[in-house]
């Protein structure tokens, strides 16, 4: 493994999937190398008709490479693979999962390695929250050649407001529609094309890097709960959805925002906005 010894991937927000057939040719190891000089935080191994042979051979060198970089390497589809490359964690797909359920999965990399998954519907991905992961792909976001089918950016906020699991969005992702990404809170992305096939690897990687650390997090707004500050998506949290998500009983519970008491049939239509302060104050029934 990396020696990071975590599967915590709170600040790994630029994800590679290096996959040669979408390339320009390169070998992938100078891609990989090359992106690694831009500062990319995750690779990922995804050769889906090499024989296993050249994927020990590649995946060695990628494991290495990694390795001396600091970055999480991931192998793609093949949970035995990836421990037997000694990988950070390996990724699956919805499909992969009726091969290796998360927890076989789980058993073959072991306790310490990164599980990561794809979810293609809000639905899915809801699922998928109650699983082992420990991140979640969701996509494909835009138009990309590699599926035949695109889901558009409309679930993206609410996708990430239920996390609890960092989210990686994935699919068309390139220069021009970063930003409505970001716009919608997202830190992290994954891609092929637009890095794999830039001139230039090195600069294309350190743009998205960049980019993403100026405009992560861009479109949540900070609120104090109960004193607490708190970041949450702009404009998407109502008091309603507040409440809920606490776990608290809503017939049990006063909402004050900004100092004015705030009846509760008006908490579906009162969203939370920068700078909010809300008090939650929870009683008990007596008789
Ligand atoms: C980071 C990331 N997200 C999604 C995928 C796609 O996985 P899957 O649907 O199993 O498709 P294949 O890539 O295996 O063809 C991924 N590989 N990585
Ligand atoms: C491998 C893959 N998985 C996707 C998913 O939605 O699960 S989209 C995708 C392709 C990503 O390539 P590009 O950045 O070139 O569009
Ligand atoms: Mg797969």
């Amino acid at each position: 493994m990396n020696g990071r010894n975590t599967r915590d991937l709170t600040d790994r927000h630029l994800y590679l999937v290096l996959t040669e057939e979408y390339g320009t040719g390169r070998p992938l190891m100078s891609v990989a190398e090359e992106a690694i000089a831009g500062g990319v935080d995750i690779l990922q191994m995804r050769e889906k008709s090499r024989p296993r042979s050249d994927l020990l051979q590649l995946g060695s060198g990628l494991a290495a490479l990694c390795r001396k970089s600091g970055v999480t390497f991931i192998v793609n589809d093949d949970p035995f693979l990836a421990a037997e490359l000694d990988a950070d964690g390996v990724h699956l797909g919805q499909e992969d999962l009726q091969t290796y359920s998360v927890d076989t999965a789980r058993k073959i990399i072991g306790k310490d390695r990164i599980l990561g998954l794809s979810t293609h519907s809000l639905e899915q991905f809801r699922r998928a929250c109650e699983l082992d992961a420990d991140y979640l792909a969701f996509g494909p976001i835009f138009p990309t050649r590699t599926k035949d089918y695109s889901i558009g950016t409309g679930d993206v906020a609410e996708v990430l407001r239920i996390a609890s699991t960092p989210v990686v969005l994935i699919g068309g992702v390139n220069t021009s529609n970063l930003d409505l990404l970001l716009s919608e809170g997202a830190s992290s992305v994954a891609l092929i094309r637009d890095i794999m096939q830039a001139e230039d690897v090195a600069s294309r990687t350190r743009w998205y890097k960049d980019r993403l650390k100026k405009g992560a997090g861009r479109g949540r707004v900070k609120v104090r709960v109960n004193g607490r500050e708190e970041s949450l998506p702009d404009g998407n949290v109502t008091l309603q959805e507040l409440v809920e998500t606490r776990g608290l009983v809503p017939e049990r519970v006063v909402v004050e925002l900004n100092l004015e008491v705030i009846p509760r049939e008006h908490w579906p239509t009162v969203s939370l906005q920068a700078e909010d302060s809300v008090e939650l104050v929870s009683f008990v029934g007596g008789g």
